[in-house]
């Protein structure tokens, strides 16, 4: 036979009729098993050799599933681990999640959700699943064609193939993400560490701060990179399209849905997908999309039958969500299933020692992206003043900046008068300790008043929402209007351009131009 034989399993449950479905089910898959009826028997398994997983009852008969996750955990060991738990026990599956299983199922075992989950914990795609490649994303997500293309050819592949795609992922992943400071390194490990499993992770950030870039190293470090990896909004959805946008359609559902389309969950098929401003999403789209994670089944919007789907969600938000629970306007079983794990990315300003590496590697790409070589470096005098702002916008507002000094320096080095920063944006004394923390020559000229009064914005997403339009404003006047080159040049689809414009009424005069048919 084909490789396929090469996986091996261990089934553990106690009740001889399971253990006897679960193996003739995997057997039809190609996989090797052995059983286990308890504890001891699993252990005595596991100590004589090794599998590609272990799928073990929550409840055995001399102890629990999750004594054998811990064992897995400090033992090293590599297999995969699949708990099944009893029904409409969260706590069981959460808390196994969180002691390292890969996934988890509940009873009674869906038999295609089983198959699904053993494969993918195997890196594999089930032998029957539903159609994992969307004839057409749902919306248009800044999923490049290559992207596509490696993740048609992936879906073809054998494991070791995902496993190389994955090293190289893990390459690029982290590497995307600059700084040195232990708070960033924590978060690099903390990464590696989620990226095996199928645990939902919470990333809980100021904006700007890099939170869908730690979801999309995620992405990319796991075993599911070479699979789509879908980011949505949940704020920039009009709320009567948020169903059709995330479970799809069908033809005739509703006037003007003209052809079946599908939404995110089926785009994001086999891969991740990542929910960000998840504290946006109104009550009642909460309560569908708890459904869908509790039953990993979407139901189209207008179809009779419903879809298996297996999805890794993930989720970021700039709120405090327990505080959001608490004033009623965030479900608590919700955020109790979305934060299994919870990524924290500080504030640049609490991580100033990363800023010399984030900068230089974020001007490094836009003078890439903007045709300019060599890379223009920033004087002492400007590192310095950089040094001493507070960045309410965090690393977005630092690369909005740079992208503006290097269109302003036109030269070899970008200076002080280049940056263009308002003095009295300048904060308080305790910036000027980032000026020993750095190491930093005395200050000169410009910013030697830095005894001014702080001046931090007293509405930051309102202050946001200006820089945010003065942006997209300058951009589409650098494309004369085009929403789809201005959008792209932002790093930005069309679709998430539109809703921007639209969200901060940013006229689209003269945008007729876009190229794109949607
Ligand atoms: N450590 C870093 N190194 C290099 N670039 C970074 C780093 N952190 C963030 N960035 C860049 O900063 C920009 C903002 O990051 P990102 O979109 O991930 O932030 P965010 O927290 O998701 O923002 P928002 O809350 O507004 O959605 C991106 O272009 C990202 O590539």
């Amino acid at each position: 036979m084909s490789a396929e034989v090469e996986f091996s399993l261990l089934v553990v449950d106690d009740e001889p009729d399971l253990r006897t479905l679960y193996e003739l089910t995997l057997v039809r898959e190609g996989y090797r098993i052995e059983t286990a009826a308890s504890l001891e028997e699993a252990m005595a398994h596991l100590k004589r050799q090794r599998y590609s997983a272990v799928i073990t009852d929550m409840r055995l008969p001399d102890g629990s599933g999750l004594d054998l996750l811990q064992w897995l955990e400090t033992t090293g060991r590599p297999e995969k681990a699949i708990v099944i738990t009893a029904f409409g026990s969260a706590e069981n599956a959460v808390e196994a999640l969180k002691a390292g299983a890969y996934d988890y199922l509940t009873k009674p075992v869906d038999l295609r959700q089983f198959r699904m989950v053993v494969a993918s914990a195997l890196g594999r795609m089930p032998q029957q699943g539903p159609s994992v490649v969307p004839a057409r994303l749902p919306s248009e997500q800044g999923q490049p064609a290559a992207d596509q293309a490696a993740r048609q050819a992936a879906l073809a592949a054998e494991p070791k193939h995902v496993a190389k795609a994955q090293a190289r992922a893990l390459a690029t992943g982290l590497q995307r993400m600059a700084g040195g400071s232990t708070a960033l390194q924590q978060v690099r490990s903390l990464i590696e560490k989620v990226a095996r499993s199928m645990a939902p992770v919470l990333v809980q950030g100021e904006s700007g701060t890099g939170k869908e870039l730690v979801a999309r190293a995620i992405h990319e470090v796991s075993p599911r990179t070479a699979q789509a990896f879908i980011a949505v909004n949940c704020g920039a959805i009009p709320e009567q399209l948020l169903e059709a946008e995330f479970f799809g359609y069908r033809k005739g559902a509703f006037t003007g849905a003209n052809e079946d389309r599908e939404g995110f969950f089926q785009a994001a098929n086999g891969g991740t997908l990542f929910l960000d401003e998840i504290g946006e999403l109104p009550l009642s789209m909460q309560s569908k999309l708890l459904r869908v994670i509790q039953e990993r089944l979407v139901r189209p919007v207008g179809a009779v039958h419903e879809l298996p789907v297996n999805v890794r969600i993930l989720s970021a938000t700039h709120k405090d969500l327990g505080a959001e629970v608490l004033a009623g306007r965030f479900r608590q079983d919700l955020f109790y299933r979305l934060n299994v794990i919870q990524i924290r990315v500080p504030p640049l300003r609490e991580r100033i020692e990363d800023l010399r590496e984030i900068a230089e590697h974020v001007l490094e790409r836009i003078a890439r992206d903007a045709g300019v070589s060599p890379t223009p470096r920033l004087t002492p005098a400007a590192f310095s003043h950089l040094a001493r702002y507070p960045f309410p916008g965090n690393v977005r507002e630092l690369e909005n900046l740079l992208h503006r000094a290097l269109a302003l320096s036109g030269g070899a080095e970008i200076d002080l008068a280049d940056l263009d920063l308002p003095d009295a944006a300048f904060a308080d004394s305790s910036q000027a300790s980032f000026d020993a923390l750095l190491d930093l020559p005395a200050p000169t000229g410009r910013e030697t008043g830095t005894d001014a009064p702080a001046a931090l914005p007293s509405d930051l997403a309102q202050y946001l929402d200006e820089v945010e339009r003065d942006i997209l404003m300058r951009a589409l006047e650098r494309h004369r209007g085009n929403r789809t080159a201005a959008g792209a040049s932002l790093g930005l689809s069309l679709r998430q351009m539109r809703y921007r414009m639209a969200r901060l009424g940013v006229g689209a005069e003269g945008a007729g131009g876009d190229g794109d048919g949607d």
